[in-house]
């Protein structure tokens, strides 16, 4: 189906329509996105630099390989340092009505747009904040984006009309749009996004010649915090290039905390300060992650159970947590190696986690007895 629209101007028309998307880098995140508009009823049409990628996207339900249409939105879902060289190329072929891209970074990307003469009118800057740590189609999901803030920087030359069909591209993958300007986005990005990137990957580095035997013993929280370590290099090495300063400023403050704890520990015999200090100043930051995106932070308490590693065991306490009336907020299940059972861990609120304990104790459950804080 033919979009009626593309190729005209936005300023001509009351709204962009979203009949027909076309996604330029057909990724993690592109391939994301394409199977987001499909599931939301788009025409998706796929380019790479790579055609076999895009074949796959294809073969994946995202779409058809690009043969030439006109669409009304096209996604650049390319590496940040690609973005504004494809937007030109894209622009000066005419492949769309509007513009956008996904890059964890903003500024030099938009800055670079500008530069080389790209028209900023029909560009409106994004970043879903969903992800992974994996690349390429194969680890898309259509649901990627559901309930995830996505970030828009419109530039001050932006088309309204772009801007609200841009906004419904979002809505469309099921994201919340959030907008701010592209420097408040990158500084953002450094505290939320970029420097934990980098802690992870300090840390999991311990890993890489560390005896198999020690590796073996990895738990949950070291799996955790070294989970994004795992992201490709070549793309996380240009988003740190690109937020350089900012990313420092985090890293360095981040760093003078590890120096002085590690400085504390080696000095003192007893629970030296410095380290109880950062503890506490952690788990005050801790809480004010929101626990539901979007929702105002909270803290949960969690309830820990031992499950036997036998089928329907979860289910049997989900339902009990129901026919009490607690709803579960989060759940993580830990096995014991070697041994038939594992550790349950519900996340509820506070007030709920009295009844939980009591009513899976009644039911003939074992719970250690919370820690303390
Ligand atoms: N990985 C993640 O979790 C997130 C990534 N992003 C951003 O999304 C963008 C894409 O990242 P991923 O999907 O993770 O990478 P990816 O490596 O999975 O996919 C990138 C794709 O772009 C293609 N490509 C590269 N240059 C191209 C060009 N000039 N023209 C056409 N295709 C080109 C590559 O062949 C590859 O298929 C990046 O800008 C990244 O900063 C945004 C949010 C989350
Ligand atoms: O894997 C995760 O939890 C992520 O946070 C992924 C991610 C990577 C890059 C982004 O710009 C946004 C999100």
């Amino acid at each position: 189906m033919l979009s009626e629209h593309a190729g005209e101007p936005a300023a001509r028309r009351d709204r962009l329509a979203l009949k027909r998307v076309t996604v330029i880098g057909t990724g993690l995140i592109g391939t994301s996105v394409a199977l987001a508009m499909r599931r939301a009823g788009a025409e998706v049409l796929l380019i790479d630099r790579d055609p076999a990628v895009a074949r796959l996207a294809a073969d994946l339900g995202a779409g058809t390989p690009w043969s030439g249409e006109s669409a009304d939105v096209a996604v650049l879902a390319v590496p940040p340092s690609a973005v504004a060289a494809t937007l030109l190329d894209a622009q000066e072929r005419g492949l769309a009505a509007a513009y956008t891209d996904v890059a964890s970074v903003k500024g030099p990307p938009l800055a670079e747009a500008a530069r080389i003469g790209c028209d900023l009118r029909v560009f409106v800057g994004g970043h879903p904040l969903g992800g992974s740590e994996r690349s390429g189609p194969l680890a898309a999901r259509p649901g990627l984006f559901d309930g995830r803030p996505w970030v828009l920087c419109p530039a001050e030359a932006a088309d309204p009309l772009v801007v609200d069909g841009v906004t419904g591209l979002v809505t469309g993958c099921g994201a919340t749009p959030v907008v701010m300007d592209a420097a408040a986005h990158d500084k953002a990005m450094a505290l939320v996004s970029h420097a934990p990137h980098v802690v992870s990957a300090a840390m999991a580095a311990r890993f890489a010649d560390a005896p198999d035997g020690m590796v073996g013993l990895t738990g949950q929280g070291a799996r955790d915090v070294t989970r994004i370590a795992g992201g490709a290099p070549s793309l996380w090495r240009e988003i740190l290039a690109a937020n350089a300063h900012p990313v420092a400023d985090v890293i360095e403050a981040v760093a003078d905390d590890l120096a002085r704890a590690a400085a504390a520990l080696r000095a003192h015999a007893g629970p030296p300060a410095p380290v109880t200090d950062l503890l506490e100043r952690g788990v005050a930051g801790h809480d004010r992650i929101p626990v539901k995106r979007g929702a105002p932070a909270a803290r949960l308490a969690t309830v820990t159970v031992i499950v036997a590693d036998r089928p329907g065991e979860l289910a049997l306490i989900l339902q009990a947590a129901g026919v009490a009336g607690i709803n579960i907020e989060d759940i993580a299940i830990e096995h014991l190696q070697g041994r038939p059972v594992g550790v349950a861990e519900l996340s509820v609120a506070p007030e709920s986690a009295p009844d939980l304990i009591a009513e899976l104790r009644t039911r003939g459950w074992s719970l250690p007895d919370p820690p303390e804080r």
